[in-house]
């Protein structure tokens, strides 16, 4: 069969988009095309796969997002956005609840960021910081800014469930070595953290009048990514709850790939801008039984909005 999709980014985070509102599949072929599509050895690449879905009465579209060793996360905050962005295209609209699977997000098309940069928000929450919901095995409640035992780290972490698992913790300066073996141990599913999870460094920059962020994260899944949008949401309610950055204060969150502009409430609801680029459109014959791949047609490459993205990036 062919599969059609946008390759697309927010932040730097990088999918296909497919638009599987037509499309049933069965689930191992879901994971079969993300495996396929996402991998950075192959034709396409990408730090996983996104799907636009069907709504339901209260949702105009939906979203499905599949990691790229093919497991499938609750929600993907970078990835709402470029998804929201094809569903408002098709649909003709500017707003939209978006379904996910296990809750569900507020999109809105936004003024843009920078000229050229389409532009989201979305809005989630509430946000649980109970453990049982971030998937820790362990006898306290919730982890707010404490070290975990049992987790080969010292540091305090706050874990929150987006409710995809985000264990955040606030340091000096970013140790990617560190990171990155905390990282792998969380992959291997550890007793303490069987469904695995994605762990934020964070360092508080900017000033008590202009607060900012920067997140580093290591995603399930995936690894080191440019960014991840449901770690830099988690980091600024972590950042929030334990008094870094004041609620309701938009701030300026770095990472990797840009920048998005986020705020937290007390009441655990988090909000997000940033950007959907759109950078090529493709189509790829995938043959759903085995997986493998056929030969990669480019149909459109849009290069303004390349350029619009790296403009704003050289401009931080
Ligand atoms: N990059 C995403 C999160 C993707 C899912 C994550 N790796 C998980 O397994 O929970 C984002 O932008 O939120």
């Amino acid at each position: 069969m062919q599969i059609a999709f946008v390759k697309c980014h927010g932040s730097g985070n990088d999918f296909p988009l497919v638009d599987a509102r037509a499309l049933d599949l069965p689930e191992d072929a879901w994971v079969r095309l993300a495996r396929a599509l996402a991998d950075r050895n192959g034709p396409v690449g990408g730090d996983g796969l996104l799907l636009l879905t069907r709504g339901d009465d209260g949702h105009a579209f939906g979203m499905r997002m599949f990691n790229s060793d093919g497991s499938e996360a609750e929600t993907c905050l970078n990835g709402v956005r470029c998804t929201a962005r094809l569903g408002f295209e098709r649909l003709g609209i500017a707003d939209a609840r978006v379904l996910l699977k296990t809750s569900d997000a507020e999109a809105r098309l936004q003024p843009e960021l920078a000229p050229g940069v389409t532009t989201i928000r979305t809005r989630v929450g509430p946000v649980s910081t109970l453990a049982a919901d971030v998937g820790l095995r362990i006898a306290e409640a919730e982890v707010i800014d404490a070290p975990i035992a049992g987790l080969p780290s010292a540091r305090a972490f706050t874990a929150v469930a987006m409710p995809n698992p985000h264990l955040v913790t606030f340091v000096d300066q970013v140790d990617e070595a560190e990171l990155v073996a905390l990282g792998d141990w969380c992959e291997a599913a550890p007793a303490l953290l069987p469904a695995r999870g994605n762990v934020s460094f964070v360092e508080v920059r900017g000033s008590e009048d202009a607060p900012a962020l920067f997140v580093r994260t290591y995603e399930r899944g995936v690894g080191l990514t440019n960014s991840c949008g449901s770690a830099m949401a988690a980091s600024t309610y972590a950042a929030a709850r334990t008094g870094r950055i004041p609620f309701d204060r938009e701030t300026r969150v770095f990472n990797r790939g840009g920048m998005v502009r986020a705020s937290a409430t007390e009441a655990a609801e988090v909000t997000i801008a940033g950007n959907a680029t759109f950078e090529w459109e493709g189509r790829i014959e995938f043959d759903p039984a085995s997986g493998a791949l056929g030969a990669l047609e480019v149909v459109a490459r849009r290069p303004d909005e390349i350029a619009a993205w790296e403009g704003m990036l050289a401009g931080l």
